[in-house]
C-alpha cells in the first residue's frame, strides 16, 4: 500500500516525503510544480500533474494501492489571497473537492492534511487552543477552513477519517542541508533575512514596529520543517490506530519577535544585516502563538528543534550552500 503525497514537491511537503521514505513507506508525489521544485523529491515515484484534473488523479488511483493521502498542495500566499480571491477558492477548496471524491471513488478514506493558523484570524486569547473561535481574516485562511469543514461533513457522510494539521510558522530546512525553502517571490521572514546574510538583498524591512509587543514588531511561533514532517507521519500512524479524525495544532508554543529573527540571523551568519522600518503590512496579527498541547498528548509528537536558534542553524546551512536555491 503507498502513501499519496500532494504537493510533495513543495518545501513542507518534499521534507515530509524524506520522513516517510525513512519510515518504510511507499511514497507517491504529485505535484504540478507551480511553486514545488522536482529536484526537491528524492524518492519515491513522481507524477507531473495537477490534483484539479480529475481524470490526472484517476489514472494515479488506478496505478497504485494508495491507502492515505497527505494533501500538501495549495497556493499559499495570504497577499495573494486577498487580491486573487477565486484562484484560492479553485486550487485548495475546488482542488481538494476533486482529490476527496477520487479518494472516495477509490475506497481512499484516510487524509492529513495541511491546515494553517491562519484559519484563527486575530487571535482572542493566547496561546491559541485549537477550540479557539476561527475567525480568518483573508480568503487564504477561509478557503483552508472550508476543507476542514468539507472533511467533518464527508467523515459524518462517508466515513472519511481527517487529521488537519494547523502550522504556525513553518521554517529551517533539512538538518543535512540538502533541502530547504525555496520560493519565488518569497515572502516569509527567515529566508528573506537569509537573502539580506548572503548580500541579495540590501536590507530587510520590518513590517511595523508599532504593535502592542515589548520591541513593537509582530511575534510568531516558528516550528521546524522536520518536526512538521513528524508530526505527518504521526498523524497518519494515528488514523491507522484509531480511525478518529482531529485537528491538530503544531508550533512549538513560543513566540519570538520580527527584531528577535533578525538578531538570532546576525548571530548565526556572523554578517550585520541591514533592517528599516516599514509600514505594516496589512492583515498580520501581532501576536500567534500556538498551545500545541493536544499534538504532544495524542499525537505523542515531540518537537525537536525548538529553539529558534538551531531553526535558524538549520535554515543557513541550506541557504549557504545553494544560494539560488534549488536552481543552482
Ligand atoms: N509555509 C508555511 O509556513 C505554512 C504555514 C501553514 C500552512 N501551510 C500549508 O502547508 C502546505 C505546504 O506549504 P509550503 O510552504 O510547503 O508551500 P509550497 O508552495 O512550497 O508547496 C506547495 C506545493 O503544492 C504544489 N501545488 C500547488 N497547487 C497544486 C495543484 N493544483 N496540483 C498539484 N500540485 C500543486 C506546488 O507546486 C508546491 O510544490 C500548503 O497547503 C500551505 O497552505 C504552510
Ligand atoms: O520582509 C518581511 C517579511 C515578514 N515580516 C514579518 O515577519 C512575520 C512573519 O511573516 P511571514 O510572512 O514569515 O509569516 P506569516 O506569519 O505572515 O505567515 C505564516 O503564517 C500564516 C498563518 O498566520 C500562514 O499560515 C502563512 O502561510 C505562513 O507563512 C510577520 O509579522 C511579518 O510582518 C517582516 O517584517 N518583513
Amino acid at each position: 500500500m503507498a502513501v499519496l503525497v500532494t504537493g510533495g514537491a513543495g518545501y513542507i511537503g518534499s521534507h515530509t516525503t524524506i520522513e516517510l521514505l525513512e519510515r518504510g513507506e511507499d511514497v507517491i508525489v504529485v505535484d504540478n510544480l507551480q511553486t514545488g521544485h522536482e529536484k526537491a523529491v528524492v524518492g519515491g515515484t513522481f507524477y507531473l500533474g495537477d490534483i484539479r484534473d480529475r481524470s490526472f488523479l484517476d489514472r494515479v488511483f488506478s496505478q497504485h494501492e494508495i491507502e492515505a493521502v497527505l494533501h500538501f498542495a495549495a497556493s499559499s500566499l495570504v497577499g495573494e489571497s486577498v487580491e486573487q480571491p477565486l484562484v484560492y477558492y479553485e486550487n485548495n477548496v475546488i482542488a481538494a473537492h476533486t482529490l476527496l471524491s477520487v479518494m472516495l471513488d477509490h475506497g481512499v478514506k484516510c487524509i492529513v492534511y495541511s491546515s494553517t493558523a491562519a484559519t484563527y484570524g486575530e487571535p482572542g486569547q493566547l496561546p491559541i487552543r485549537e477550540e479557539s473561535a476561527t475567525v480568518p481574516t483573508n480568503p487564504y485562511g477561509e478557503t483552508k477552513l472550508a476543507v476542514e469543514n468539507m472533511f467533518r461533513w464527508c467523515d459524518r457522510a462517508y466515513g472519511l477519517k481527517s487529521i488537519s494539521l494547523r502550522y504556525f510558522n513553518a521554517a529551517g530546512a533539512h538538518p543535512d542541508g540538502t533541502i530547504g525553502e525555496d520560493h519565488d517571490p518569497e515572502t516569509h521572514l527567515i529566508p528573506i533575512v537569509m537573502q539580506a546574510a548572503l548580500g541579495q538583498r540590501e536590507k530587510v524591512h520590518i513590517f511595523g514596529d508599532d504593535y502592542p509587543t515589548e520591541d513593537g514588531t509582530c511575534i510568531r511561533d516558528y516550528i521546524h520543517v522536520t518536526d512538521l514532517a513528524n508530526a505527518h507521519w504521526l498523524a497518519l500512524e494515528h488514523l491507522r490506530r484509531h480511525h478518529r479524525s482531529g485537528v491538530y495544532n503544531l508550533g512549538n508554543g513560543r513566540g519570538f519577535s520580527v527584531k528577535e529573527v533578525i538578531e538570532t540571523v546576525r548571530d548565526v551568519t556572523g554578517q550585520p544585516i541591514q533592517a528599516d522600518i516599514s509600514p505594516r503590512r496589512s492583515g498580520d496579527p501581532a501576536i500567534l502563538i500556538a498551545s500545541p498541547e493536544r499534538a504532544i498528548r495524542e499525537l505523542n509528537w515531540k518537537p525537536k528543534y525548538d529553539n529558534l536558534h538551531t531553526i535558524v542553524e538549520t535554515a543557513w546551512k541550506w541557504h549557504k550552500a545553494h544560494p539560488n536555491g534549488y536552481g543552482d
